[in-house]
C-alpha cells in the first residue's frame, strides 16, 4: 500500500500507434484502475495527440467500459493531418506515435513524470515516417544516455503469485545475427544489469539466474552446435567467480528451461530461478507469452526512470473492434506505480542515512 503522505507518483501514458489497439488498452485499463481504485496516489497524465485519444474514446464509449480521456491530465502532441484508418500502417500513425514516446521521455527527464507505461507501436509505421529505431527501448535508452539497456518480461502468476523474469540479451535482430551478435562481452553486460535490477527493483540480493544455452540439447559437448563449449560454460564459470552472491544455471538446454517456469506458475512451493536470460528474442518470448500473453509486462531496464509496457503489439487485425483484451495493459501500469514507489521509498532512504 502507498504511503498517503507522499505526493501522488506520477505517471505518463504515451499513446502508442493511433491505428492499432493500443489506445483502447490504455482507457481500458484505466477505467478499471479506476474502478478498482489503484490511481488513488497516482496521477496519470496521457500523452499524444487529443484528437486520437478522444476518437478512441468516442468510437469505444459505447461498447465497452473506457476511462473518458477528459479525467487525466495531458501532455499533447500534434494532431496528425488527416484521418488515421484503424488497422492501417501509415506514416502518419507511425509520426504521431513517435511524438508521444518522444514527449513523455523529454517530460520524465525534465522531472514531469517518474514513470511512462508505453502502448505498442508499429516498427514499420516509425519506418514510414522516418525514424529508423528497432523499437521504443533503444529510443528510451538513447535519450536517457544509458550505456546498458535491457528488454526485461515479468508477469506474476495469478495462481501462486510467483513471479516470471525473463531477460532478453538480444532483441530485435535477425536471427541468423544473433551468433555474431551474442559475445561474453554483452552476456555480461545483460547479466550485471540483471542482477542489480533484481537487487534494487525486487530487493532480491542473492538471486538464482538461470541461462539458456543456444543450441538444440545446449550443443550436445559440441556435437549440435559449438558456442557453448567455446565460450558460454567458460563465460558462465569466470561469472560464477564475478557474482559469488549469485546463483548462475547454465547454460540449459533451451526446450526444457522455463518448464520450472510453468511449474511454478501453476502450483504454490516449487522451486524455480528468480530470472532467466535468453539468448534471443523468440527463445525467451515464446515461454513467456504462452504462460502469460496476458499478465506479462514488458520493462526497460539500466533507465534512471521505469518504463514499462505491455507484451503485445499494436494488433492491426483487431483494432477499432472493441475486444482487445487491457490486462497486460493494466498489470503494466501497475507495475509501473509499484516500480516507482520503490525507486522513491530508496532515493527517502538514502537521502535519511
Ligand atoms: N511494445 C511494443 O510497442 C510492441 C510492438 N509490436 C508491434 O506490433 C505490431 C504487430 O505485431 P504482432 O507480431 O502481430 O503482435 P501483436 O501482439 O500485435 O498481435 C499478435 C496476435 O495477438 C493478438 N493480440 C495482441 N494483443 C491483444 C490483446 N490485447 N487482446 C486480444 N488479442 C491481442 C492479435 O490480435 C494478434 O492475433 C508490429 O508492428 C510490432 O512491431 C509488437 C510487440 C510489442
Ligand atoms: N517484442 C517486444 C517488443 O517489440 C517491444 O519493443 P519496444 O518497442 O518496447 O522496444
Amino acid at each position: 500500500m502507498l504511503s498517503p503522505s507522499l505526493s501522488p507518483l506520477q505517471v505518463a501514458i504515451s499513446l502508442g500507434d493511433p491505428a492499432g489497439i493500443g489506445p483502447e488498452v490504455a482507457l481500458k485499463a484505466l477505467a478499471i484502475a479506476q474502478s478498482q481504485g489503484l490511481l488513488q496516489h497516482t496521477e496519470i497524465t496521457l500523452v499524444g495527440s487529443p484528437l486520437c485519444w478522444q476518437t478512441c474514446y468516442q468510437n469505444l464509449r459505447s461498447r465497452t467500459e473506457v476511462a473518458d480521456p477528459a479525467d487525466f491530465a495531458q501532455r499533447t502532441t500534434a494532431d496528425p493531418p488527416t484521418d488515421i484508418q484503424t488497422g492501417e500502417i501509415t506514416a502518419e500513425s507511425g509520426e504521431v506515435s513517435f511524438r508521444a514516446l518522444e514527449s513523455a521521455i523529454a517530460g520524465t527527464l525534465e522531472g514531469q513524470f517518474e514513470a511512462i507505461v508505453t502502448a505498442p507501436i508499429a516498427k514499420a509505421a516509425w519506418q514510414l515516417a522516418g525514424h529508423g529505431y528497432p523499437g521504443q527501448t533503444e529510443v528510451l535508452a538513447e535519450a536517457a544516455q544509458v550505456s546498458r539497456s535491457g528488454m526485461l518480461f515479468v508477469a506474476r502468476s495469478p495462481q501462486t503469485g510467483w513471479e516470471l523474469r525473463t531477460l532478453l540479451a538480444t532483441t530485435h535482430i535477425p536471427l541468423r545475427d544473433v551468433p555474431h551478435v551474442l559475445s561474453p562481452e554483452l552476456l555480461t553486460q545483460k547479466l550485471s544489469l540483471l542482477i542489480d535490477c533484481l537487487r534494487q527493483d525486487f530487493g532480491i540480493d542473492r538471486p538464482t539466474i538461470a541461462i539458456a544455452g543456444l543450441n538444440p540439447h545446449s550443443g550436445e559437448q559440441g556435437r549440435l552446435g559449438r558456442e557453448e563449449q567455446d565460450w558460454l560454460i567458460p563465460w558462465l564459470a569466470s561469472m560464477r567467480d564475478r557474482f559469488p552472491q549469485v546463483q548462475l544455471q547454465g547454460p540449459q538446454p533451451p526446450d526444457t528451461l522455463w518448464l520450472s517456469a510453468g511449474q511454478a506458475w501453476q502450483r504454490a512451493g516449487v522451486a524455480a530461478p528468480d530470472a532467466y536470460l535468453a539468448l534471443y528474442h523468440d527463445q525467451g518470448l515464446i515461454p513467456v507469452k504462452l504462460l502469460a500473453f496476458d499478465r506479462a509486462v514488458n520493462t526497460t531496464i539500466g533507465l534512471p526512470f521505469v518504463r514499462t509496457s505491455p507484451d503485445h503489439g499494436t494488433a492491426f487485425d483487431i483494432a477499432g473492434q472493441g475486444m482487445a483484451r487491457p490486462e497486460s495493459f493494466l498489470a503494466a501500469l501497475e507495475l509501473a506505480i509499484a516500480l516507482a514507489h520503490n525507486r522513491r521509498q530508496r532515493a527517502l532512504q538514502l537521502e535519511t542515512v
